[in-house]
């Protein structure tokens, strides 16, 4: 196995980043996006826009064309990064957090044992039982447990494909705000894709909006927000943005299906067909 090679400066350029999935569809379309080290990025677009797409790549989950991106001046493919940590669908789906196994060992196995501080912080913030036993929690207390685990090793770049949502409103501000000051108090940066954003306006420094597999638009925050009416209060800037974007991109699109063509459809084996429509009559 190829040894693991230690990120210096936490940045990410990604250049000319074009990528076809296995059955030839495309993927992504020349991307191009300079993250500075110690920025926190927030991915925006709709379903399908090619978030995931993009972060498995940065990861190095998927092999990339050469030359298209670097994290900390490395390909996360080629060189299997240390320090670059994914939190994506695979992360959630792991089985051994659904097992009849105590917090404590959890976190060990995951290196806890090796970062006491952190641990310990990470089980605060996330309000974490450690009597829990994890066959027998809720799915939110199981989020907050894969949480800690994914977040204590401390990563340099935290890519983070939206895995919050079961969170409760106060857990997932506590959460948001810990990434906050990692960044602010120690050399790391973020990517995270996301469709909720409350609370979220003061966290970007960066934001991108992607729309089918191209990036539309990145930078600082402040640009984006300046195109936002200064009526509209500071915490839904963010949110009025957004909806603009989703809007234009879905006027962009169209329809997925030929509205004509679908109204037949249902005519022919619609309701009838689930047996609705004689119930119906019966009534
Ligand atoms: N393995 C694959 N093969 C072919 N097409 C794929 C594959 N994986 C994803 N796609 C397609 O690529 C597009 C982008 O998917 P991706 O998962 O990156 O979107 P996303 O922006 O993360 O969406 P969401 O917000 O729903 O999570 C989608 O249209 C999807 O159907």
């Amino acid at each position: 196995m190829a040894q693991a090679t230690e990120i210096q400066s936490p940045s990410i350029e990604v250049q000319n980043l074009s990528y076809k999935f296995q059955d030839g569809s495309d993927g992504l379309e020349n991307v191009l996006l300079s993250l500075p080290s110690g920025s926190r990025t927030l991915l925006i677009g709709a379903n399908g826009a090619g978030k995931t797409t993009l972060l498995r790549l940065l990861s190095g989950k998927r092999l990339a064309p050469t030359n298209t991106i670097a994290v900390g001046g490395k390909d996360p493919f080629k060189d299997s990064l240390e320090g670059v940590t994914y939190l994506g669908v695979e992360w959630v789906l792991n089985a051994i957090v659904r097992t009849d196994i105590d917090v404590p060992t959890l976190l060990a196995s995951v290196g806890g044992n090796a970062y006491p501080e952190r641990r310990d912080e990470l089980v605060d913030i996330l309000d974490i039982d450690l009597n829990w036993r994890m066959h027998a929690v809720s799915d939110g207390e199981r989020r907050r447990v894969q949480l800690a685990m994914g977040l204590l090793r401390p990563w340099k770049v935290l890519l983070l494909d939206e895995i919050t949502v079961d969170l409760d409103l106060l857990s997932r501000s506590n959460f948001l705000a810990f990434l906050k000051r990692e960044t602010e108090t120690r050399d790391c940066t973020i990517v995270y894709a996301t469709h909720i954003l409350d609370n979220l306006a003061q966290w970007p420094t960066h934001l991108v909006h992607m729309h089918l597999g191209k990036v539309k638009a990145w930078g600082l925050v402040e640009q984006f927000y300046a195109q936002v009416p200064e009526w509209i209060s500071e915490n839904s800037r963010l949110g009025e943005l957004v909806l603009r974007w989703l809007k234009e991109d879905l006027e962009a699109r169209g329809p997925r299906n030929n509205r004509g063509n679908q109204a037949k459809t249902y005519d022919a084996g619609g309701i009838g067909g689930y047996g609705l429509e004689s119930a119906d009559k019966k009534a």
